[in-house]
C-alpha cells in the first residue's frame, strides 16, 4: 500500500467483512469518477505570471451533484484531492444528504499570497473550473486555508461562464451574498455536538472531561470554545509552532486573542500534544498524523477525528487493541457540510426564510446521522469509523441497487 487514495480505501476491505453484499459497492468506489487537472494562472504584484497546478475531483456521482472543499495548500497534489473526494462521498451518504462527493486544491503556499493575488487566485479557480461548478453538478465550498470571502471571489470568477445560478454552485459563501451564519463553525461546534448526542454509547461524559486539542485554526478553536462551554477542561493545544499545556484548564478566549496577535506563549513543542495526559485527544490541524509508529504512545481513552484522515489506516489495529475509541472524520466533521446543505436548500428554495429553523434541521441532520451509526455499531466490535463506514456503504449500495446498476 502505497497511495493515500489506495490506502483510505483499503478500510473497504475491512467492511465487506462484515457485509458480503457490499463487495459491488465497495469496487466502484475504489476509483474516482473524475479527476480533472489542470494549470492555473495569476499576475503577481510585481507583474510576473504564475502558474500552478489545480485540481478538481468529482469522486462519485451516485447520489446528486457532488459536493466539496476548495484548499490552497502548498502540499496539495492529485492522490490528497482523490483521497479527501473519496471521504466526502462517504460522509455525504452517511448524512443521508443528495450529494456526490468531490474536492478541489489549488498547490499554492497561501502565506505567499497578497490580498490581491489572492483574489485573483480565488477568482481564476472558479473561471478554470466553471464547466464542472454549477448547482445541479459540482459544489464548492471552503477548505484549509480558504474563507468566505475566497468562496466569495469564486463565485465571481463562475459568473462571466453562467448565465445565472453561480452562487448556487458555492457554499461557505459570506452572509451577504447568501451564506447562512450556521456555518461559520459549524464544522468545530457540530463535533461537540455529536459527543454530547452520542455521549451514553461512546460512555464519554463530556462535562467532566479533560480534553487535549491539535489544531488552533477555525475547527480546533471552535470545538475547545463549545467543550468548555459544556463543562470540559481543555488541558492542552497545539499549532505548527508549538503546544500550550496547561493542567488546570487553558483559557479559550485568551488563548485566541493572544494567537492573533502573535503574543502566544509556546511552553512546548507541537509533538507534546500527544503525550499529554487527557480523556479525549482532539485532531484538528492535518492529515496523518496518528500512525502505527505513534499510536501506541497515547494514553486517551477517545480520539476525536475532525482533521480528514487524521489517523492513518495502519494505526486502526493498535487504536483498538489498545481500547482507544476513534469518532472517525466522516462523522465528526460532518456539521460543515450539513450547513453547507442548508445554505444550498436556501439558495434552491429562493431564500433562508423558506427554511423554517435553520439551527433545528442542521442538529437534526446530525443527530439522525450520529442515530445511523448507532444502529450499525453492534455489527461492527464497538468500531465507531466501521460503523459509519458500514451505514454509508449500505446507503450508497442502496442507490447504486435502485439505479439499476448492480443485479440483485
Ligand atoms: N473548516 C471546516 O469546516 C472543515 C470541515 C471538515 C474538515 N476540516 C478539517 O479540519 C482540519 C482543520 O481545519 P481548519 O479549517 O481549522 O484549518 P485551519 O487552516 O484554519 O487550521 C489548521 C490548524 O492546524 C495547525 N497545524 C498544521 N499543522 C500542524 C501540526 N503538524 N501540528 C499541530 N498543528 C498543526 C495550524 O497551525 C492551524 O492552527 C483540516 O484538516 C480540515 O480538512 C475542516
Amino acid at each position: 500500500m502505497t497511495g493515500l487514495l489506495e490506502q483510505a480505501v483499503h478500510r473497504l476491505d475491512r467492511i465487506m467483512g462484515i457485509d458480503k453484499e457490499l463487495a459491488d459497492i465497495c469496487r466502484l468506489l475504489k476509483l474516482p469518477a473524475e479527476l480533472i487537472e489542470r494549470e492555473l494562472a495569476i499576475s503577481r504584484d510585481d507583474g510576473r505570471t504564475d502558474l500552478m497546478r489545480a485540481w478538481r475531483c468529482r469522486y462519485n456521482t451516485l447520489k446528486g451533484p457532488t459536493k466539496g472543499g476548495v484548499r490552497f495548500s502548498a502540499s496539495a497534489d492529485a492522490d490528497e484531492v482523490k483521497r479527501l473526494g473519496f471521504l466526502m462521498t462517504l460522509k455525504c451518504a452517511l448524512l443521508d444528504l443528495p450529494f456526490g462527493g468531490a474536492k478541489g486544491a489549488v498547490r499554492i503556499d497561501p502565506q505567499t499570497l497578497t490580498d490581491a493575488e489572492r483574489r485573483q487566485l480565488a477568482m481564476a479557480y472558479g473561471e478554470l473550473f466553471s464547466d464542472t461548478l454549477r448547482e445541479d453538478n459540482d459544489i464548492a465550498a471552503p477548505d484549509v486555508a480558504t474563507t468566505p470571502e475566497d468562496m466569495g471571489n469564486l463565485v465571481k470568477g463562475l459568473e462571466p461562464a453562467h448565465n445565472s445560478g453561480s452562487a448556487g454552485a458555492v457554499m461557505g459563501k459570506p452572509v451577504d451574498i447568501g451564506g447562512l451564519s450556521i456555518r461559520e463553525g459549524a464544522t468545530g461546534r457540530g463535533a461537540v455536538f455529536l459527543l454530547q448526542r452520542l455521549a451514553e454509547d461512546l460512555g464519554i461524559d463530556l462535562s467532566s472531561a479533560r480534553i487535549a486539542v491539535q489544531g488552533m485554526g477555525t475547527v480546533g478553536l471552535e470545538f475547545a470554545r463549545n467543550a468548555t462551554k459544556t463543562g470540559a477542561i481543555i488541558v492542552a493545544m497545539s499549532d505548527s509552532s508549538g503546544a500550550v499545556l496547561n493542567a488546570d484548564g487553558l483559557d479559550i478566549e485568551q488563548l485566541s486573542q493572544q494567537k492573533a496577535t502573535g503574543r502566544l506563549n509556546y511552553n512546548n513543542d507541537c509533538d507534546a500534544i500527544l503525550k499529554v495526559d487527557a480523556d479525549i485527544l482532539c485532531l484538528a490541524a492535518t492529515s496523518d498524523v496518528i500512525d502505527a509508529s505513534n499510536a501506541g504512545g497515547l494514553s486517551c481513552r477517545m480520539i476525536v477525528e475532525i482533521a480528514n484522515a487524521a489517523i492513518s489506516v495502519n494505526a486502526d489495529e493498535v487504536l483498538s487493541k489498545n481500547g482507544i475509541i476513534v469518532g472517525p472524520d466522516i462523522l465528526f466533521n460532518s456539521g460543515g457540510v450539513a450547513a453547507s446543505h442548508l445554505e444550498w436548500l436556501a439558495y434552491r428554495k429562493g431564500g433562508k426564510d423558506k427554511l423554517g429553523d435553520i439551527e433545528a434541521m442542521w442538529k437534526d441532520r446530525l443527530s439522525a446521522a450520529a442515530g445511523s451509526v448507532s444502529s450499525t455499531i453492534h455489527e461492527c466490535d464497538g468500531n465507531w469509523r466501521n460503523a459509519a463506514l458500514l451505514y454509508a456503504l449500505r446507503d450508497l449500495n442502496a442507490v447504486a441497487i435502485g439505479q439499476g446498476l448492480f443485479e440483485n
